[in-house]
């Protein structure tokens, strides 16, 4: 099952990012540019595509995990919220964690785009809130690494 999203292309000779197998969660988005990353270094790089989400849903712009892994390039802000009111060009910002620079050609596969619903919350002030098991405990609380043991 699939859902239409509108997308509109502003730049018509880079390919619309697609799925690269049935079940994959994410559309691989493309560089609409070339760019070299310095070891530490980041860009907003463009991805030469604006889309319509409708209401109730959000676009999450995740790194990809080769990149990640061969290069350590990844997303800066993973995973990036594409607001489903948003009409300009998604764009992604990705930093080189590596020791060599890395070379982003366009038509590159950058990230991918997760499309997900989304819940927004009415914010109701109160006094208390119910106990739970797990309570104010958090940040290691439940230990499971030696550096959480202090
Ligand atoms: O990886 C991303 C993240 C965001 N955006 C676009 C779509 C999103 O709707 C908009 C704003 O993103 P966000 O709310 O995360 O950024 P902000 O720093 O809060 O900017 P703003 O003040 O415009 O909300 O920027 C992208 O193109 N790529
Ligand atoms: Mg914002």
């Amino acid at each position: 099952m699939t859902m239409e999203v509108r997308l509109m292309r502003l730049d018509p000779e880079l390919p619309v990012p697609s799925y690269a197998h049935p079940g994959d969660a994410g559309a691989d988005l493309l560089a609409a540019e070339s760019v070299e990353l310095l070891p530490g270094g980041r860009a907003l790089i463009r991805t030469g595509i604006a889309i319509a989400l409708p209401d109730g849903y959000v676009g999450l712009v995740h790194p990809r995990s080769g990149l990640a892994a061969r290069l350590g390039v990844t997303v800066v802000n993973a995973p990036g919220t594409v607001d489903s009111g948003y009409r300009g060009e998604i764009k992604v910002c990705l930093i080189n964690h590596g020791q060599e620079p890395a070379k982003i050609e366009r038509g590159d596969r950058i990230a991918q785009l997760l499309v997900q619903r989304v819940e927004r919350a009415t914010f109701v002030v109160v006094a208390d809130l119910d106990g739970t098991a797990r309570g104010a405990g958090g940040h290691g609380s439940t230990g499971g690494h030696a550096a959480l043991a202090e």
